[in-house]
């Protein structure tokens, strides 16, 4: 098989845009995910916030939990190992895991239902570094829609209005060594599929990732050092009745010799503002698919959260 993800490069978005969203539609279409080198996002933003992500987990659990959101379904602040669990799992995931939502403007009317972040106070950088990370992957995922609108033949424009004030969330994922085989059954990510309109992955150079191919195939994901991941969420794949499809992924545990390393992942989950309303697109529909009624952001987001645990029903 030829790799379907071979690396498209951003240096062809300033040539020709044309070209760059037909690479990354095709892209979509045959996988759900895309894979680009020469991005914009800062080496030195992602360095800094990397840090001060291995500060925070190095903290002690009990300081950690102080962190917690369990009452707001853990879409901010610190979620402790072993809490989630993908969609009709059992089994919860082997990770821990940070988020850091938008900093919204005092008189936003989105202030009601998407919180602020914890400030954290044990790692002198973390917000300002986290913070910095999320603005410069937002503003990196407005330019990538603008690829998907071309794409979808919509104006260019067509995403701006409606994900800028988005309930977009920065992940910040620690997977722990493995010094003693895990309990069978469980892996670092179980099968799922995004929630969100893109995710834009860095950190997935650590083996592991992997995807199932429309074929029955899983196939590992492996970028080039530096490269970004983006893959289709499940409002995207709404928005156009499955022509973009949200491809079930999942991080596997590592071999032998690589047990005794973390894996660090930061997948920037970019989501709509909470009150567009998810219908699909007019004559969009991928093969044997089927309409789906329009419903908020913010409903589906809670239908989903409730599905992988993290909103109690
Ligand atoms: O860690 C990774 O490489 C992927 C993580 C992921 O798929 C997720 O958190 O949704
Ligand atoms: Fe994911």
């Amino acid at each position: 098989m030829t790799n379907l993800f071979e690396p498209i490069p951003f240096s062809l978005w300033k040539e020709d845009k044309a070209a760059f969203a037909a690479k990354l539609g095709n892209s979509f279409r045959e996988t759900g995910f895309a894979v680009i080198t020469g991005h914009p996002v800062d080496q030195a933003v992602i360095a800094r916030a990397n840090e001060a992500a291995k500060d925070f987990f190095r903290l002690p659990e009990e300081v950690k939990e102080k962190y917690h959101d369990a009452p707001g379904g853990r879409q901010r602040g610190y979620t402790p190992f072993a809490t989630e669990n993908a969609k009709g799992q059992k089994a919860a995931d082997l990770k821990e895991f940070w988020h850091t939502g938008r900093d919204l403007p005092a008189d936003s009317k989105y202030r009601d239902t998407m919180k602020d972040t914890p400030s954290v106070a044990e790692v002198p950088d973390f917000d300002p570094a986290t913070r910095a990370f999320f603005e410069a992957l937002d503003e990196f995922g407005r330019t990538l829609l603008r690829a998907v609108a071309l794409h979808l033949g919509l104006p260019e424009d067509w995403f701006d209005d409606k994900v800028e004030q988005g309930n977009s969330i920065l992940r910040l994922l620690h997977y722990p060594p493995q010094e003693n085989p895990p309990p069978k059954g469980t892996v670092r990510a179980a099968a799922h599929e995004d929630i969100n309109v893109i995710t834009l992955l860095l950190g997935a150079e650590e083996a592991g990732l992997e995807v199932l191919h429309r074929s029955g195939k899983w196939l590992g994901v492996n970028p080039p050092p530096d490269a970004l991941v983006i893959n289709c969420g499940d409002m995207l794949q709404r928005l156009t009745g499955g022509v973009l499809p949200s491809t079930t992924h999942r991080v596997v545990n590592p071999e032998p010799e690589r047990a005794r390393f973390p894996r660090y992942s930061t997948p920037f989950f970019l989501h709509f503002n909470q009150d567009f309303l998810i219908e699909q697109l007019p004559g969009c529909m991928a093969e044997g698919g089927k309409a789906e009624p329009p419903i908020t952001a913010q409903a589906y987001l809670m239908e989903r959260l409730r599905e992988i645990g993290l909103v109690k029903a």
